[in-house]
C-alpha cells in the first residue's frame, strides 16, 4: 500500500507516466517512488542506471546518530539534470561568463591574497577526476580549461579558476579603496580551485599545501571531496574527511567515475553506504558541528558518453554553487548556530551569502537560487538606474579598475581601442542580469554596444595612463599621416621680386623692359651670392687637414702654431693675416703719433716700467682689481703668476722693440712734426 506521499508523487505526475511508473521494471522499484516523471524518464533510458545523486531530506531534521545506514536509500531520489529546476540557471551560472585560469601556485605561502572572492576547493586522490570535474563544470570538452591526463599526479600545483558572473561595477567601485592594489579587482563570482592529488604518485609537499590550504586559506568556503565510485573510500580520503570535520569546513562529498561502478545501483549503494558509516564514525570522534552537506553527489564527468556527463554535471554544480553560496539552501540544519573560528571568515558575512529571510515552504525543501525573483528585480532595478544615468556608476568602476593592477586587457588583433575591464562590465551586466531572470524583459533597454563604445571612447581619451607605449606609438603614426605634406621648396626672394615688379609694370608700362632687366640683374646677383655662400659653406665642410698647411709667398708652409691651430678651420686665412699686418701698422703709428705729441724724440723708446705689454702687445690697464690681485698675500697661484708675468713681460718689452719705419711712415711724421 503505497504511502500518502507516494500517492501525491503519483497524482502530480501525468497519467500514461503513471501507468509506466506502476509497471516499471523491477530493478528500479526500490527507488521508484520518489522519481518524479522527468526523472523516471531519463533514468529508464539511460544506459547507466547507476548515475544518481542521493539527498536526505528526513535526516535534515534528524539526528544523524538515530538513522541507521541502510535506512538512507529507502528516501533517496535522483535530481538528475532534466529534473533539476535550477539546471538552466546553474548552467548559465557556471558557463554565460566563460570560466577563465587565473593562477597555479605549488607553495601556498606564495598564493595570491584572496578575501572576497569566495572559494572552493576541489580535493581528492590523484587521478580521481578532479581536473576532470572543473572542466565539466566549465562546460570545456574539446577545448579544455584544466589538464587531465590517465596518468596519476598530472596537476601539481594549486590552480585556480574563475567562475560565474562578475560582481556588479557598483560593487567593485564601493570595494575598490579596500583593495589598495593588494588584491586583485574580482572578475568572477567565485573560484574553483583544482588542488594536486593526494595518495599515489604525489609529493609530500603536496599535502602541507593541501592541508595548510583547508585550515588556514581565509577565503575557502568550503571543500568538494571527490571520492572514485569505482573503488569506494580509502584511506586517505577518510584522513581527508577527518581534516575537515576537525576545522569544520563546509564539505561535500561527491563521488566520481559512477559509470564505472561494478554492480550497478546496488554496487553504488554498498559504496554509499560504506562511505556514510565512516562519515558517521568521524562524526563521532570529533564531537563538532560540521557543516557537511548531508548528501552525497554522484557524478561520472569525465565519463566519455557526453549524455551522461550532461546528466549529471548539474549535480556537481549544484554542490558547488551551494559551498560558494549562491544557492540559496533552505533545508533545515541540524547543525547548531556555532561559531566560525580561526581564519575561516563566517559564512554568513559574504558578499553572496543567502538571505536570512527566505521562508521554510515545505518538509522536502528546495533550494532556490540567491538572486531569484524581489532580490534579483531589486538588483537589476538599481543597476539599470546606475547605467541609465550616463554610466556613472561604470566610469568609476573603471578608474578605479585601472587604479589597480588590471590597467588595460590586451588589444583584440587588429583592434585599434584598448579593451578595457570596463566593457568587460559591461557585458558582464548583460550577461548576469539575464541570466538572473530569463522570462522577465528589462525594464528600460540597456544601452547598444555603440553607445557604450562611445562612452568609452570619449573617458578613455581622458585618461593619460591608458596612453601605454603601444598607444604612444599608434598616435605617432597617425599624426605623421595626418601631417600636412611640405610646401615645394621655392626661391622667395625671386618670387618677391617677381611680383615687386609685377606691380611696377603695372604702374609704369612703359618702363615694363627695364623693370624686367632691372629685375633679371637682381635676380641674378641673388643667385650668384647665394652660390658663393653655398661654396663657402661647402669649404667649412671639407676636411680640415688640406686648410691647415698653409703657404705663404715663397710658397713654403706655414708654421702652424696655437693661434693657427684654433684659426685652421675658419675661412679666410689670409684676409686675416693682412688685417692683422695693417692692424699692427696702425698702432705702430698711433704709438709714434703720441710721442710726437708729448715732444718726445721720435727715435725714443718706451720705458719697460712705463709701457706694459701683454701677450697681444696690448699695453696692460693697471687698475684697482689687477693692484688687489697682484699685491694680495699667501696666494701662491698668483705669486707664480706675478713671476710668469715679470718674465714674459721681459721677455715682451724685449721682443716688443718697434720695427723701424718705413718711407711712408718717416715722411708722414716728419709731415706732422
Ligand atoms: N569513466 C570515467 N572516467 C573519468 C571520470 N572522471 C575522470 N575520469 C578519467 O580519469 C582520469 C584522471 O582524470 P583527472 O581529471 O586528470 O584526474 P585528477 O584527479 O585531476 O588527477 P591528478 O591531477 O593526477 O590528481 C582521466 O583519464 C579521466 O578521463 C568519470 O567520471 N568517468
Ligand atoms: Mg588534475
Amino acid at each position: 500500500m503505497p504511502s500518502s506521499r507516494q500517492l501525491n508523487a503519483l497524482l502530480a505526475m501525468p497519467a500514461p507516466l503513471r501507468l509506466l511508473l506502476l509497471g516499471a521494471p523491477s530493478r528500479i522499484r526500490p527507488v521508484q517512488t520518489f522519481l518524479s516523471s522527468a526523472c523516471l524518464r531519463h533514468y529508464a533510458s539511460s544506459k547507466y542506471p547507476n548515475i544518481a545523486a542521493f539527498t536526505l531530506p528526513e535526516f535534515r531534521t534528524a539526528e544523524m546518530s538515530e538513522i541507521p545506514p541502510e535506512e538512507l536509500f529507502k528516501t533517496s531520489f535522483i535530481p538528475s539534470a532534466p529534473d533539476n529546476p535550477l539546471e538552466d540557471e546553474l548552467t548559465a551560472l557556471f558557463t554565460k561568463n566563460p570560466p577563465t585560469f587565473q593562477y597555479a601556485e605549488s607553495d601556498f605561502y606564495k598564493l595570491k591574497k584572496n578575501t572576497r572572492v569566495p572559494e572552493v576547493c576541489v580535493v581528492g586522490r590523484s587521478n580521481v577526476g578532479k581536473s576532470s570535474f572543473v572542466n565539466a563544470l566549465a562546460n570545456r570538452h574539446n577545448n579544455v580549461l584544466a589538464y587531465v591526463s590517465s596518468k596519476a599526479g598530472k596537476t601539481r600545483a594549486i590552480t585556480t579558476y574563475g567562475f560565474g558572473p562578475p560582481p556588479l561595477p557598483k560593487d567593485i567601485a564601493a570595494q575598490a579603496a579596500e583593495y589598495k592594489g593588494k588584491e586583485d579587482i574580482p572578475t568572477h563570482a567565485f573560484f574553483l580551485v583544482d588542488m594536486p592529488g593526494y595518495g599515489h604518485a604525489s609529493l609530500k609537499e603536496w599535502g602541507r599545501n593541501i592541508t595548510l590550504y583547508l585550515t588556514k586559506r581565509a577565503g575557502v568556503k568550503g571543500a568538494i571531496v571527490l571520492i572514485d565510485a569505482e573503488v569506494g573510500p580509502k584511506p586517505t580520503d577518510l584522513q581527508l574527511l577527518d581534516l575537515l570535520c576537525g576545522a569544520e569546513k563546509r564539505t561535500a562529498i561527491v563521488l566520481t567515475k559512477a559509470d564505472k561502478v561494478k554492480g550497478g545501483l546496488n554496487g553504488l549503494r554498498e559504496t554509499c553506504t560504506k562511505l556514510w558509516d565512516a562519515i558517521l564514525e568521524i562524526e563521532k570522534r570529533h564531537d563538532t558541528n560540521w557543516p557537511w552537506e548531508k548528501e552525497i553527489f554522484v557524478t561520472a564527468v569525465g565519463a566519455r558518453d557526453y549524455q551522461v556527463v550532461s546528466s549529471t554535471v548539474t549535480t556537481g554544480r549544484l554542490a558547488v554553487a551551494r559551498l560558494a553560496g549562491l544557492v540559496n539552501d533552505n533545508r533545515p540544519k541540524v547543525e547548531k548556530n556555532k561559531k566560525w573560528t580561526g581564519n575561516i571568515i563566517s559564512f554568513d558575512d559574504l558578499q553572496y551569502a543567502p538571505s536570512k529571510e527566505t521562508p521554510l515552504n515545505s518538509q522536502r525543501t528546495q533550494d532556490t537560487f540567491t538572486l531569484s525573483q524581489s532580490a534579483a528585480d531589486a538588483r537589476r532595478d538599481e543597476t539599470l538606474q546606475d547605467i541609465d544615468s550616463s554610466f556613472a556608476g561604470l566610469e568609476h568602476a573603471s578608474i578605479t579598475a585601472h587604479q589597480g593592477r588590471h590597467r588595460t586587457r590586451p588589444r583584440a588583433l587588429g583592434s585599434q581601442r584598448p579593451r578595457t575591464v570596463v566593457r568587460s562590465h559591461a557585458r558582464a551586466f548583460h550577461s548576469s542580469a539575464s541570466l538572473r531572470d530569463q522570462n522577465q524583459q528589462p525594464k528600460s533597454q540597456p544601452p547598444n554596444v555603440q553607445e557604450v563604445r562611445d562612452i568609452l571612447d570619449n573617458f578613455i581619451k581622458e585618461l593619460k595612463f591608458v596612453n601605454t607605449t603601444g598607444n604612444y606609438a599608434r598616435d605617432a603614426r597617425r599624426k605623421q599621416d595626418l601631417r600636412p605634406a611640405p610646401p615645394r621648396r621655392h626661391n622667395a626672394i625671386e618670387e618677391d621680386r617677381s611680383s615687386r615688379a609685377r606691380q611696377l609694370q603695372a604702374r609704369f608700362p612703359k618702363q615694363a623692359d627695364r623693370i624686367l632687366a632691372v629685375r633679371d640683374k637682381r635676380v641674378e646677383r641673388t643667385a650668384r651670392n647665394a652660390r658663393a655662400r653655398e661654396e663657402q659653406m661647402h669649404e667649412r665642410k671639407t676636411d680640415p687637414s688640406e686648410e691647415s698647411v698653409d703657404v705663404d709667398e715663397t710658397g713654403e708652409p706655414l708654421m702652424p702654431n696655437a693661434f693657427d691651430e684654433a684659426f685652421v678651420t675658419s675661412p679666410g686665412l689670409k684676409e686675416n693675416e693682412i688685417l692683422k699686418k695693417s692692424a699692427m701698422k696702425r698702432k705702430r703709428l698711433r704709438e709714434a703719433l703720441k710721442s710726437v705729441d708729448a715732444d718726445e724724440p721720435a727715435d725714443s723708446q718706451p720705458s719697460e716700467e712705463s709701457v706694459d705689454v701683454d701677450g697681444s702687445d696690448a699695453p696692460l690697464i693697471s687698475n684697482a682689481f689687477n693692484e688687489a690681485f697682484v699685491t694680495s698675500p699667501g696666494l701662491k697661484e698668483n705669486k707664480k703668476q706675478k713671476k710668469k708675468a715679470g718674465k714674459k713681460k721681459k721677455g715682451k718689452a724685449a721682443k716688443a722693440e718697434p720695427e723701424p719705419l718705413d718711407d711712408f711712415e718717416a715722411k708722414f711724421l716728419s709731415a706732422r712734426r
